[in-house]
């Protein structure tokens, strides 16, 4: 296996995933020296105050000088803006890599501007939470969660083994994954749930003339576990929804005509449509939480044993 070690490691961003990844690499000594930067001052401070890093820096581009590994954790539509900051100071040879929630996008805001030399390869830790800020990072963050790797046909072999081996030492299990296939894949499983939640809360919010008091008194059970999401964070959704504008209307559109058929059961009085579509999804719900946690994700549309037939494949 190759070493997951770095001399320097750099995080450009030291939000939830930024802060995350400072205690993991403390934690497991995966780095000699941990450089954090980020734009706002009061986050950098709060990041010291914590104690994230060894070194601090507003200055991005200052960050990333001497490192050999980089890793850019900001929300997706400023990984352009980040990249090009960096570009001039990265160290020939040194590993580029993200944490963005989509792939395709990040890659073309990044890519044009690594230096020769420099290997860039794409990431995506499908780990997190509800929370923001570098208050918000734990370091088991990553255990037993599937990392996406997204390198492209030219990519340096020898830093793919070595970003899986970090990854790897941080708890995770790495697949890789064509750019375009993680979006659609994380479309339908992570993108989708977050755009439901914040919506059903948004509708819920509409009639408080009728029922705020009740939504609020009653939400203990289903209203509350479902959700959950949309406490996150608006400027990262606003991104991923932005950036992933193609998969998730692909995706928004295969779940309206759904909801539509549910809608005529409901309407038509179709007790079996209704208890039929309930067992199957019943079931289908039952063997994720089985498999242990969500191991199967990555793989759903690609080769998914209970694939639907008109499931999108790569
Ligand atoms: N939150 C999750 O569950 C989760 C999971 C996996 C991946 N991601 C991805 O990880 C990335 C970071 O998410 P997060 O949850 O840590 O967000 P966060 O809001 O907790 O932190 C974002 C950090 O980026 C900094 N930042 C924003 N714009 C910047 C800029 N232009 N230059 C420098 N720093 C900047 C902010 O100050 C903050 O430190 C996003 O791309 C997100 O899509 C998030
Ligand atoms: O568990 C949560 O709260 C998350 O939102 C984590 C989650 C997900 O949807 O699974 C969110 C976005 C990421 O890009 C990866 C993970």
């Amino acid at each position: 296996m190759s070493d997951p070690h770095f001399n320097r490691i750099a995080l450009i961003g030291i939000g939830l995933i930024g802060s995350s990844l400072a205690h993991v690499i403390r934690q497991r000594k995966l780095a000699d020296e941990i450089i954090v930067s980020t734009r706002s001052a009061h986050t950098l401070r709060r990041a010291e105050e914590l104690g994230l890093g060894d070194r601090y820096y507003l200055d991005a581009g200052e960050a990333v000088a001497g490192a050999d590994l980089v890793i850019i954790c900001v929300p997706v539509g400023a990984s352009e803006a980040v990249a090009k900051w960096i570009a001039p100071a990265l160290t020939p040879g040194a590993i580029l890599t993200d944490v963005g929630s989509t792939k395709g996008s990040v890659i073309r805001q990044i890519a044009p501007h690594v230096p020769e030399g420099v290997h860039f390869i794409a990431g995506h830790p499908i780990a997190g939470t509800e929370e923001s800020g570098p208050d918000a990072g734990f370091a088991d963050l990553f255990d037993d969660r599937w990392c996406i790797l997204t390198p492209t046909p030219d990519s340096d072999q020898e830093a793919l083994a070595r970003l899986s081996a970090f990854w790897q030492a941080c708890g995770s299990m790495v697949d890789t994954m064509d750019p375009e296939h993680h979006d659609l894949v994380l479309a339908i499983v992570s993108h989708l749930p977050h755009i439901i939640a914040y919506n059903i809360v948004g509708t819920a919010d509409d009639l408080e003339t009728v029922t705020k008091s009740e939504v609020i008194k009653y939400s203990a059970s289903g209203f509350r576990d479902f959700t959950r999401l949309a406490a996150s964070d608006p400027t990262m959704w606003r991104d991923v929804c932005l950036h992933n504008k193609d998969a998730i209307l692909e995706m928004l559109a295969r779940f309206s005509e759904d909801l539509s058929a549910l809608q005529r059961a409901v309407r038509w009085g179709d007790g079996e449509a209704l208890f039929n579509l309930f067992t199957r999804t019943r079931s289908i719900r039952r063997s994720i939480v089985e498999a242990g946690q969500d191991t199967d994700i990555p793989n759903f549309g690609r080769n998914a044993p209970t694939q639907k037939p008109d499931t999108p494949a790569s």
